[in-house]
């Protein structure tokens, strides 16, 4: 935004305009919309917005690097592709190309047990660009335990690197845009392959992934101690539950309110991140993800003390529009925009921006009361 006038669209709002004009209305809906009134996926956004970053000058730190390292990976960004589901319907390649533009982006990728491709290709789409890429493998605990243990033999086999568990779902979020529109299972020519030919599973591979409040850490325990894959768990927002997770051998927490579509009375997920760190206290990786949408909010997340972040909707937005080339695209400009302002902050690099140096807009910024 200049001068009071429209804001110069981006490289995301491009790819995000684009999307909209090519996805089946339904399809849309389903990527974009929130749990209830979607008041957390928009303030995921707009808790951003209201941040300032405060630079540091003459700290001769040189052009930013922008590597970190993550559990069973040297990314050479800190922005992650976060867990979505059904990329088929966003492109025919679907997780095939995510994965390939991750890979060659040199980006983690975060990949959904809801995939409408199996674990397999996925990974060997990833390592068909870069040996080394690193894929993690997403799921929700199933009620019952041998599905779970498949599914976390499944990713181990294809070469995934760890095991991320989303916590956040005891139930599913009420989604009014999927309900008005009817949306409640994937169209014919799509399935979610990771589930074909498990105990219980049709055919098909269609099977609804179940959620289940009776789940506990019990549950986790079993996981961790049956498997040897790193977990990182994924859509926690209470310190608490951060240490609970530090004391169970967790190898990092993903800060998130699962980009709005769980508990619409979560709170943005950046203002939730400061407590959970402090809770962490540097003893594993702290990633956040939702509303993540320029080098300005990656830079605020890693000074509030992330290691990473993820960035769910901008994926589907860049391959919806453009494929494996659009996921590269917004992975680029996320690098890249991360790399510049880590520099007009003085920063040498993605452990250099320091919570000191963001601010709240407003009088507050202002007058410090
Ligand atoms: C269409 C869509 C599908 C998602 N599917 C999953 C999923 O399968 N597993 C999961 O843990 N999170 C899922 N999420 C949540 C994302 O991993 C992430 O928390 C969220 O998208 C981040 O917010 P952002 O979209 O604002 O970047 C999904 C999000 C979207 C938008
Ligand atoms: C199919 C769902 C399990 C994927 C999901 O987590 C979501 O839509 O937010």
């Amino acid at each position: 935004m200049t001068g009071g006038g429209p804001p110069v669209p981006g490289v995301l709002a491009e790819l995000r305009e684009k999307a909209a004009a090519r996805l089946d209305p339904v399809h849309w809906d389903f990527y974009e919309g929130g749990a209830g009134e979607e008041t957390a996926a928009a303030e995921n956004v707009l808790a951003f917005r209201r941040l300032a970053l405060l630079p540091r000058v003459l700290r001769g730190a040189g052009q930013a690097d922008t590597s970190v390292d993550l559990p069973g990976a040297r990314a050479r960004t800190p922005v992650v592709v976060a867990p979505t589901a059904f990329h088929g319907l966003a492109h025919p390649d679907g997780e095939r190309a995510t994965a390939r533009a991750a890979a060659a982006a040199g980006a983690v990728l975060i990949t959904s047990m809801a995939s409408t491709t199996a674990v397999a290709d996925v990974t060997a789409s990833a390592r068909s660009v870069r040996e080394d890429a690193a894929v993690w493998f997403q799921l929700y605990l199933q009620p019952e335990s041998g599905v779970t243990d498949a599914l976390a033999r499944r990713a181990a086999q294809a070469g995934c690197t760890a095991l991320v568990v989303t916590v956040d779902s005891p139930v599913f979020g009420r989604r009014r845009r999927d309900d008005r529109n009817g949306f409640h299972d994937l169209p014919p020519g799509h399935a979610t392959e990771n589930m074909r030919g498990l105990p219980g599973a049709p055919p098909g591979g269609t099977l609804d992934i179940a959620m289940s409040p009776a789940l506990s850490w019990d549950d986790l325990r079993r996981l961790r101690d049956g498997h040897d894959l790193p977990i990182l768990l994924k859509g926690v927002l209470h310190p608490d539950d951060a240490r609970l997770a530090v004391a169970e051998g967790m190898r990092g927490v993903i800060v998130s309110n699962h980009g709005g579509r769980q508990l619409d009375a979560a709170p943005a997920a950046v203002e939730a991140l400061p407590r959970v760190a402090d809770a962490v206290a540097g003893r594993i990786p702290v990633l956040l993800d939702g509303g993540v949408r320029t080098g300005s909010d990656v830079v605020t997340a890693l000074a509030l003390g992330a290691t990473a972040v993820g960035v769910g909707r901008p994926v589907l937005w860049g391959l919806a529009a453009e494929g494996e080339d659009g996921v590269a695209r917004v992975l680029a400009e996320l690098r890249d925009d991360t790399a510049h302002v880590l520099t007009l902050c003085g920063a040498r690099d993605c452990s250099g921006p320091t919570r000191d140096q963001v601010v709240a807009r407003g009088p507050r910024a202002v007058t410090g009361c």
